[in-house]
């Protein structure tokens, strides 16, 4: 069993390179199966979900290979079938980008229900009504479903809530359809963007995407080409917090300070002096925190994946502070281990209270996603004593190698492994 310990560290100092985006890769990788050419993608993270998505694609056909430099060859011209293993497809959540990859050109795909992070309910009904007004048909099964199509055309759709998943896929999906689509209501995240530039390379178009309306003229033919990935915005955001925690700065490099506009407002807000550079952003932290309010939102709004590390910093910021979390209501596992650790935090209806300054106190919390990884780690750094960390497989979904990165800014922070441990033995007073 393997597990992180952090230990007390009162000052932080270093910088940290961002790597590739995790949310942004996953949908780079398979927008470039709607070729029949080879893809290179640069900066690809060396992460858990990554190496899923290998395996998915290599179990069609598809030929994907990773150079000494790390870049990643896709070839989908041996694709053979569009049938994926309904266990591994579920381990991740953007299986259902093979959909709106794979439809035009293949007129049927099966895949297993979308997994990731599990905070009660992520639905994908309007992947489902775009997909049925581009002209697919869905079958349901226990474990997986299939979604046909002789044939995809373009339509106007209107999304009833913004969604990055759903604005991604369909963009995809309308690439080689018949005619124009247009996405109204769409997702402006830079991750939607990203998937856009590399399908433009390709040879699709695609105009307005980073607004609330994107329209797409169906091509019958893409071609390869070589990208590079966008910086994490959210890896960033979050060591770019964990400088409130202690005293010192830490510097986030090869960061595009623009996708981070939200966090930074917020961070100056409760008290953290910020730089930006052209690719760089500090954090020098003051010693002193605000509290604040911090409502949820879609891009450009507050990251719904940033609430979890800015719920630790914000037990250390004397006063009450409130964040509403609007777009997952539900998505606070990480309170209760904060709990655990001396915090004073109350949930009711997607509103967490918190109350600060509280001291905390290292003990063995437990990790359920990949976000509240980090806030247990953050919250490791001000605590008291040693915290140790399990689960941090979920960390790994995510997070290349989230370990070196806390040390290379100078947190005493740790991966144990033991076979004489169990996990029960660590969690037998966690859970
Ligand atoms: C792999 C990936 O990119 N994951 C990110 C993506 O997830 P994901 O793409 O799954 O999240 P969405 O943007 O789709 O979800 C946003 C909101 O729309 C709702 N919704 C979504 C789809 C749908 O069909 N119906 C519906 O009601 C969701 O419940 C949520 O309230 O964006 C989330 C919100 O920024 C991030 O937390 C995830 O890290
Ligand atoms: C929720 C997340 O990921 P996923 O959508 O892949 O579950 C996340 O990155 O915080």
């Amino acid at each position: 069993m393997r597990w992180i310990n952090v230990e007390h560290t009162p000052e932080i100092k270093g910088n940290v390179t961002i790597p590739g985006s995790k949310n942004s890769s996953l949908a780079l990788l398979a927008a470039a199966l709607l070729t029949d050419e080879s893809v290179t993608l640069l900066g690809i993270p060396n992460i858990s979900d990554f190496r899923v998505i290998c395996q998915m694609e290599k179990e069609i056909g598809c030929h994907i290979t990773i150079d000494d430099a790390g870049a990643v060859h896709i070839n989908p011209n041996s694709i053979n079938h569009t049938s994926f293993d309904p266990k591994k497809s579920s381990s991740i959540r953007t299986g259902y980008y093979f959909v709106g990859a794979l439809l035009a050109k293949f007129g049927k795909v099966s895949v297993g229900y979308p997994g990731g992070d599990n905070f009660v309910s992520r639905p994908i009904d309007q992947h489902i009504k775009a997909l049925q007004m581009l002209g697919a048909t869905f079958t349901f099964h226990e474990d997986y479903y299939e979604v046909e199509a002789t044939e995809l055309r373009g339509e106007t759709i209107y999304f009833d809530k913004i969604t990055s998943g759903g604005t991604i896929n369909i963009m995809l999906a309308a690439a080689r359809a018949k005619g124009t689509t247009v996405l109204l209501n769409a997702a402006c995240d830079p991750e939607v963007s990203d998937t856009a530039i590399l399908l433009n390379k390709m040879g699709a178009k695609i105009t307005g995407a980073g607004t609330s309306t994107i329209k797409i003229v169906g091509v019958t033919h893409l071609t390869g080409c070589t990208h590079q990935v966008i910086p994490d915005r959210l890896i960033a955001g979050s060591f770019l917090m964990a400088a409130g925690l202690a005293t010192g700065s830490v510097t986030v490099n090869n960061v595009i300070p623009e996708h981070l506009g939200s966090c930074i407002s917020k961070l100056q807000e409760i008290g953290i002096a910020i730089v930006e550079g052209d690719q760089s952003i500090t954090a020098y932290a003051t010693g002193k925190l605000k509290a604040t309010r911090v409502r949820t939102g879609m891009y450009p709004g507050f990251a719904t994946d940033l609430q979890q590390p800015l719920t630790s910093l914000l037990t250390q910021a004397p006063g009450k502070s409130i964040i509403n979390e609007q777009v997952y209501p539900n998505r606070f596992n990480h309170v209760q281990q904060l709990a655990r650790m001396g915090a004073d935090i109350d949930v009711r209806n997607g509103v967490a209270f918190i109350k600060g300054k509280t001291p905390l106190k290292g003990t063995n919390v437990h990790v359920s996603d990949i976000r509240a990884g980090i806030s247990l780690i953050l919250a490791g750094i001000t605590a008291e004593g040693k915290t140790t960390i399990t689960g941090i497989e979920h960390i790994e979904r995510g997070y290349e190698d989230a370990v070196a990165a806390f040390r290379s800014i100078g947190v005493k922070i740790n991966v144990l492994e033991s076979d004489d441990v169990s996990t029960e033995d660590l969690l037998r007073d966690v859970l």
